[in-house]
């Protein structure tokens, strides 16, 4: 019989590359998609999938406890990749309760509803939670973050991250549930909802409209191509130790200005302007509260244990995302359609 994998937000952004990958990798595997397909999750994500035999969707929401505990009896998961979370800092800052709930709630009712199926037998069984690198705070000029680097979590968002991680890993200690763990830094690539900085930015160039970089723009991220960690959380699902967490990252970190700027170029040369015309729309506003300063991954576990790195070189990855939402107009209008815009000016006035 077929292993029955769920994988939770797999119509979000970097979901809907690891379901494509094990789709298409797996086809000894059905794949269970499970996405309430909130503002964020978008089925033409996986347009291209969404007919394959090994392929289901459900539309469901994770902090509905009756809901997920009946799905769990239907089908007798083997294994689950959960990625279905509230993601966006920003939000988080206006609305905790959100992010308490799905990333807290959600992830404590995944967990009893796999204890309870998995009670008789764990064996062969595994609940891989896909979390950030947000959870250890923030990092001065120096340093990097290891597994072992104690939490920091300092917005709504990265302390719900951080409360989950350590439900799992209680549920590890106490039930010995069969779980894994990874930590990944900022993504980048196609269908990446267009509230984060470089799909915004993009967006916005095109719309010539103000590109708003908080304080000053020298905060840090490092930034990974959603492909390579698609690929890495495929290895830890099949070959991580169970109990084990695994920082992922791309060893590739920006100061949002300077990132920005190359952006800009880039976009001027394929919108065939003069260089420096996107530029000018850059426009300091109000720092986001609490920012965290500078991110940076030791990757060193997961590449000396599972032999994972980046395979994809920055130049080459970044121009190939500006790439897709130039030629995915429709998929930006789509999504667009939703509230984000309304969301983006409240968030725009106020500054
Ligand atoms: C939207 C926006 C952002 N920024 C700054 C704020 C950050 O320093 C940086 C990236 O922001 P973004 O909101 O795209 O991503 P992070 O806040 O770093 O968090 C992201 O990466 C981690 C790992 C996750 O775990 C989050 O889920 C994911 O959203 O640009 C601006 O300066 N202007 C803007 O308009």
């Amino acid at each position: 019989m077929k292993k029955k994998i769920l994988i939770t937000g797999g119509a979000g952004f970097i979901g809907s590359h690891v379901v494509r990958l094990f789709v298409n990798k797996y086809p000894e595997y059905q794949i269970v998609n499970l996405d309430a397909l909130t503002y964020a999750g978008n089925l033409e994500n996986l347009k291209d999938i969404d007919s394959k035999p090994n392929y289901t969707f459900v539309k469901g929401d994770i902090t509905n406890l009756e809901f997920v505990t009946e799905l769990f009896k239907d089908f007798q998961f083997d294994g689950v990749l959960h990625l279905a979370a509230e993601s966006h800092v920003d939000r988080s800052i206006s609305d905790p309760l959100a992010f308490i709930t799905t990333n807290i709630v959600g992830t404590v009712n995944l967990l009893n509803a796999a204890k309870e199926i998995w009670k008789d037998n764990m064996e062969g069984k595994r609940f891989y939670h896909i979390s950030t690198d947000e959870v250890y705070g923030s990092l001065g000029e120096t340093g990097k973050f290891l597994e072992t680097t104690p939490y920091d979590p300092r917005s709504p968002y990265s302390a719900s991250k951080a409360s989950s991680d350590h439900l799992v890993r209680a549920y590890f200690h106490t039930y010995n549930m069969p779980v894994v763990l990874s930590n990944c830094s900022n993504n980048y690539g196609a269908n990446q909802f267009p509230e984060k900085l470089i799909p915004l930015v993009i967006n916005n160039i095109k719309n010539s409209k103000p590109l708003p970089i908080y304080g000053k723009g020298e905060n840090v991220r490092d930034w990974l191509f959603v492909e390579d960690h698609a690929l890495a959380i495929d290895m830890i699902y099949h070959k991580g130790k169970t109990g084990e967490t695994y920082n992922i990252g791309g060893n590739n970190e920006w100061t949002n200005i300077d990132l920005v700027r190359k952006l800009c170029d880039i976009m001027d040369k394929k919108l065939n302007q003069k260089i420096g015309t996107s530029q000018k729309l850059i426009t300091f506003v109000k720092d986001r509260a609490g920012h965290d300063l500078r991110y940076a991954i030791d990757a060193t576990k997961i590449k000396n244990e599972l032999g994972w790195e980046p395979s994809i070189q920055f130049e080459e990855g970044f121009e190939q995302t500006i790439d897709w939402y130039l030629e995915n107009t429709n998929w930006l209008e789509n999504i667009l359609s939703g509230d984000y815009e309304k969301y983006y000016e409240q968030q725009y006035d106020k500054r």
